[in-house]
C-alpha cells in the first residue's frame, strides 16, 4: 500500500576503498564525506588494529559509520558485511552509494566477491569501482615485503598514486610504470592528500567482473570459504590467490596460479619472510596502547624517537591523544619514519580525556612500547 517497493529500487552502488596502510584512504574517505556532491553516502570502515581508531580519524558528517573490527574483512564477510549492507538495504532511498574502506591489509577480493554472492545483497546493491590508493613514496618498499599491496593495485579499476608531494617526477614517473605493469587496464591519476575529482572516483559503473574472473577465474565460486575463523582471524586460511598475469609475463612472479581453494593452499611464496597469506601476514602485528592525559613535553621526543629508530618496522602508526590542559583532541599519524600530527576537533563535554595510540607493523616490542609510553603520561 503505502510501503516502498525496495526490490525495485535500482542497485545501490558500492565502492570499495583499498590500498597498503597509510596509502590514503581515510584520507579520500573524508573527502568523499565533506565535498559538496549532494549525495549521501553509508560507509563501511573494517580495521585491523585492537582499538578502533579509524572511526575517530573519519571526519564527522551526518554519514552512518559502521565499524567492523572483529578480524579482517576476509572473515567477516559472509557475515558482518552481508547484515550491515542488508541493514542498509532495508532502509530505501536513504543512500546514493556505499563505501567499505578495507583495512590496509586486506585482500579486496573477498569484499567485493560479497557483493557477487549473497543473492539478496546482490539483487540490491552494484559493485561500483573498486578503488587502490597507492602511496608512492613507499610502493617500491611495499612491493618487496608485501604481496597484498601489489594484488591490490592487480585488482582495482581505479588507482590512486598518492602521495606525489613526497617523490620526484623520475620517482613518480618510475611508480606509475609499475602500476600499469601490475594492472594495465586500470584509470591511474596522480594525487596528492587523494585530491582526485571524485567523478572519477565514484559512480564509475566500473567493476569489470571479465576483468576480475581473468585475476581470479574462481572469482564467483561460492564455495571458497568453508571455514569458519574466529574474532581474532590469526589464520591462514581460505585465500585464493588472484593472478595477474594478463599479456604481460615480463611480470610473471613464480606463483602457483594452480591454487586451491578447497585446501586453502597458498602454494606461492615469493616472500622472503615466508608470509603467505594477505592480513593473514603472520609477520605484521598491533600494538594497541591507552593511557589518560599525556605530558606534552615527554610524548613528542618520545614519540619521535621511536618513529626515527624503529621506522623501518613501524608500518602505520594512528593515535588520539589527549594532552593535559589541551581543550583539542591531538591526532598523530605515521607511515615509517613519515610523522605528522594536528590538533583535530575540542574535547567533547563529558567525553573522557583518553589517550589512545596503535602502532601496526614488525618486530614490535610490545612490552618497551607500552612502559616508555606510560612514562609519558601527565602527573596529577
Ligand atoms: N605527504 C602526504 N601525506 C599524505 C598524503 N595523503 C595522505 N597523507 C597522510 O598519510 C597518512 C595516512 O593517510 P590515511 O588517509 O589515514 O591512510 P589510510 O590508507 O586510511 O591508512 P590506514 O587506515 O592505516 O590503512 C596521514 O597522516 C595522512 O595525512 C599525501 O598525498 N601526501
Amino acid at each position: 500500500m503505502t510501503d516502498a517497493v525496495p526490490t525495485q529500487a535500482k542497485p545501490i552502488p558500492v565502492t570499495v576503498l583499498t590500498g597498503y596502510l597509510g596509502a590514503g584512504k581515510t584520507t579520500l574517505l573524508n573527502r568523499i564525506l565533506t565535498e559538496a556532491h549532494g549525495k549521501k553516502y553509508a560507509v563501511i570502515v573494517n580495521e585491523f588494529g585492537e582499538i578502533g581508531i579509524d572511526n575517530d580519524l573519519i571526519v564527522e558528517s551526518d554519514e552512518e559509520i559502521y565499524e567492523m573490527n572483529n578480524g579482517c574483512v576476509c572473515c567477516t564477510v559472509r557475515g558482518d558485511l552481508i547484515r550491515v549492507v542488508e541493514g542498509l538495504m532495508r532502509r530505501p532511498g536513504r543512500f546514493d552509494g556505499i563505501i567499505v574502506e578495507t583495512t590496509g591489509l586486506a585482500d579486496p577480493v573477498p569484499v567485493a566477491q560479497t557483493f557477487f554472492m549473497d543473492d539478496d545483497v546482490r539483487a540490491k546493491t552494484e559493485l561500483d569501482a573498486v578503488v587502490a590508493l597507492v602511496d608512492a613514496k613507499h610502493l617500491p618498499l611495499r612491493l618487496k615485503d608485501s604481496r597484498e599491496a601489489e594484488d591490490q593495485i592487480a585488482f582495482a579499476d581505479v588507482v590512486l598514486i598518492n602521495k606525489t608531494d613526497l617523490v620526484t617526477p623520475q620517482e613518480l614517473a618510475q611508480i606509475e610504470d609499475v602500476v600499469r605493469a601490475i594492472n594495465p587496464s586500470a584509470r591511474v591519476y596522480k594525487t596528492s592528500r587523494s585530491g582526485v575529482d571524485l567523478a572519477r572516483v565514484l559512480d564509475q559503473g566500473a567493476f569489470n567482473l571479465e576483468r576480475a574472473l581473468e585475476n581470479d577465474p574462481h572469482f564467483l565460486d561460492h564455495d571458497h570459504d568453508d571455514h569458519v575463523c574466529g574474532p581474532d582471524c590469526g589464520h591462514d586460511h581460505g585465500h585464493h590467490h588472484h593472478a595477474h598475469d594478463h599479456d604481460h609475463d615480463h611480470h610473471d612472479h613464480d606463483h602457483d596460479h594452480g591454487h586451491d581453494h578447497h585446501h586453502h593452499d597458498h602454494g606461492h611464496d615469493h616472500h622472503h619472510h615466508g608470509a603467505v597469506s594477505p592480513i593473514h601476514d603472520v609477520t605484521v602485528q598491533s600494538v594497541s596502547l591507552r593511557g589518560g592525559e599525556m605530558n606534552a613535553d615527554r610524548f613528542f621526543p618520545w614519540i619521535q624517537k621511536i618513529t626515527q629508530t624503529q621506522g623501518p618496522n613501524i608500518l602505520r602508526l594512528k593515535g588520539i591523544i589527549a594532552f593535559k590542559g589541551d581543550p583539542e583532541r591531538y591526532v598523530v599519524q605515521g607511515v615509517h619514519m613519515i610523522i605528522e600530527g594536528d590538533h583535530q576537533r575540542p574535547w567533547k563535554d563529558g567525553e573522557k580525556h583518553e589517550t589512545r595510540l596503535v602502532f601496526i607493523g614488525r618486530e614490535l616490542d610490545r612490552e618497551k612500547l607500552e612502559a616508555s609510553f606510560k612514562a609519558c603520561e601527565a602527573t596529577a
